[in-house]
């Protein structure tokens, strides 16, 4: 079983064929763009010869007609390819621009459709590197990479073409430090040297100590050992700074050569050198070196450009990848399914499930919530309790049985429809970084003040939010700083404006403090009226009152039934309570003395 699909979803083919999707819609104009670079090409390798054909006639043969006709072409060279460029470079800017929107979009909208289960593993890292960094390549690629490699490569045939038709002798001597610097840096760029793999793989660490740092920095510092903490930051950023200075210097050392190769003063020289010795030899005539001059120096400034038209091939198959492992994860699918929708009731039957095919999370759980009653799932810590109920919502499907949400199973229901019927609180709340008002009305963005105010009442918030500075205005993080109880109590506010028949709820006082813990509980009894819902719990006395309590053990249910019931049994439960009896006699005592 595995929760990834590398080899892509259906309708998603993965990496350089969602690319070519991508490309597909703006191809004209990409096309248009390579011609328009063509043809600077031709019109740029044109203009040279005809400096040169106007140098030699004015060093040697004299001006005559077809002079004058060259002399023509270097002055529409001289406009029309800066022209041709520039709209060019208008076609494919405005190429990249559609091309990096739709690849946001296609993304984004595949990420709507991927199970809850894969945002709890990634979190919003992936996210961020290929909405933000990656697809910014992306457009680079589109606007400069693809227009410019044709560029590259037809001006160097062009005008290696022509000398070598002029003198294919000197051709061969002026060409050979060009040719032996592109051979080079063609081979060096396919492959990533080893000290360069190594900074990539530091520079990835460094970012995974920052945001620990950033995220656990109080932690090591209530414990004593900030230093500790800045102290892995600390041989992260040495690492990344040497593997930085190595990756350089062998860079530096491998581009040295190719660097001095196609240089255009070089290659000045070697054409100046060459031309001497051919001419003295009598091989040539020595005005015949005049074009050699032109255009071995645009050729070398052709060779210079290389690494980086390669850095942008390099770059599209890094774009390709990381296209390729967000569009490979599978979407939900929602299969069809006739049944019709019955009344608000939870059902499992037969369900197995594990994060792992060799480790068994949940095994063989059958539960019926019944409408309009409470279930509570109590059990030791990883037993399995929030993967049960994170199950519901389709974090992740379940390997073996079903689970019916209002009599359908849930694979046969489009989530909307799923989620209009499901209300989840879980132990973190999340909050956006949007006003309270927008944060409460989220499942119903047409709702209005009145209505939203009215929720925060029975959620016990909304006197916390009156103190706010703007009220419900408030922005989450900016001048709404709440507390982890506080912020469980705008969830349930939003739980209770969604209105959903049947409640998920994981230890929703599992951050608060007993007095938070308690305006807490008052908010969902206002909540629960009338709903069915599924509750987790540590704390037992928080769920005696429950209609029926679950006892997981590793994974299944060992018993089910009332406070009662399950006392009287003097099993699991039982011994469960008479522990937590103990341990608040002994919390009382504690906080007697
Ligand atoms: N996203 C995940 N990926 C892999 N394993 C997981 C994941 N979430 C939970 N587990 C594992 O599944 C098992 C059950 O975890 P779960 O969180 O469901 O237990 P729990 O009863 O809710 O525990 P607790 O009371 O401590 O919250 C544990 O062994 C846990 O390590």
């Amino acid at each position: 079983m595995s929760r990834t699909a590398a080899d892509g979803g259906p309708g998603h083919p993965a990496g350089p064929s969602q690319l070519a999707l991508l490309l597909r819609p703006v191809r004209t104009r990409l096309i248009a763009a390579a011609l328009l670079q063509l043809l600077v090409a031709v019109l740029t390798v044109l203009t040279f010869i005809a400096l040169g054909q106007l140098l030699s006639a004015l060093i040697g043969d004299g001006v005559t007609d077809s002079v004058r006709g060259w002399a023509w072409v270097a002055v529409i060279g001289l406009f029309a390819a800066p022209a041709a460029h520039g709209i060019s470079f208008a076609l494919s800017f405005g190429a990249s621009r559609q091309v990096e929107y739709a690849a946001r979009r296609a993304v984004v909208a595949h990420l709507e459709r991927l199970p809850l289960g894969w945002f709890t593993r990634n979190g919003s890292a992936q996210v961020r590197k290929t909405v933000g960094a990656d697809i910014g390549s992306l457009s680079v690629l589109v606007g400069e990479g693809i227009p410019m490699l044709p560029r590259f490569v037809a001006t160097t045939v062009l005008s290696t073409g022509y000398l070598l038709w002029v003198d294919w002798r000197l051709a061969l001597v002026v060409m050979a430090p060009t040719v032996a610097a592109t051979v080079i840096i063609t081979r060096q760029g396919r492959n990533p040297s080893a000290e360069e793999a190594e900074h990539e793989d530091a520079a990835r660490l460094l970012g995974a100590r920052t945001t620990e740092l950033a995220q656990g920095i109080s932690v090591f510092k209530v414990f004593g050992q900030a230093q500790r903490g800045t102290q892995r930051f600390g041989t992260a950023a040495d690492r990344f700074a040497e593997t930085y200075l190595r990756a350089e210097a062998v860079e530096a050392r491998r581009t040295r050569l190719t660097s001095i190769l196609s240089s255009w003063i070089v290659t000045l020289v070697v054409t100046a050198l060459a031309g001497t010795v051919f001419t003295a030899a009598g091989w040539i005539d020595g005005i015949v070196v005049v074009p050699f001059l032109l255009l071995s120096w645009v050729i070398s400034r052709g060779v210079w450009s290389l690494p980086m038209v390669l850095m942008a091939g390099r770059r599209a198959r890094m774009v390709g990848m990381s296209l390729a492992q967000i569009f490979g994860e599978t979407p939900l699918e929602v299969r069809r399914g006739e049944t019709p929708r019955a009344e608000p009731a939870v059902e499992f039957a037969g369900v197995s499930f594990g994060y792992r095919a060799d480790k068994p999370v949940l095994r063989e759980i059958d539960l019926r919530l019944a409408p309009g009653t409470v279930t509570a799932v109590v059990g030791a810590s990883g037993s399995g309790k929030s993967t049960l109920a994170r199950l519901i919502p389709r974090f992740w499907d379940v390997d073996a049985g079903v689970i019916r949400v209002c009599g359908r199973d849930i694979r046969e229901v489009e989530p909307e429809q799923l989620y209009r019927d499901l209300a989840f609180v879980f132990q973190d709340p999340q909050l956006l970084r949007r006003s309270i008002a927008d944060n409460i009305r989220l499942a119903k963005p047409d709702a209005d003040e009145a209505t939203v105010a009215e929720a925060a009442r029975l959620a016990g918030i909304d006197d916390r939010i009156a103190e706010l500075p703007r009220g419900y205005d408030s922005v989450v993080g900016d001048d709404a700083r709440l507390s982890g109880g506080e912020s469980q109590r705008v969830a349930i506010a939003r739980a209770i404006l969604a209105d959903a028949p049947i409640l998920v709820l994981d230890e929703p006082t599992a951050s608060a403090d007993p007095e938070s813990a308690a305006r807490i509980q008052d908010a969902l009894s206002n909540l629960l009226a009338d709903k069915t819902t599924l509750v987790i719990a540590h704390q037992l006395n928080t769920v005696v009152d429950a209609d029926t309590i679950v006892v997981l053990d590793e994974g299944r249910i060992a018993e089910s039934g009332t406070h009662a019931e399950l006392l009287a049994a003097d099993g699991h439960y039982a011994r469960m309570w008479a522990a937590s009896a103990k341990g608040s006699t002994r919390q009382t005592e504690v906080t007697a003395r």
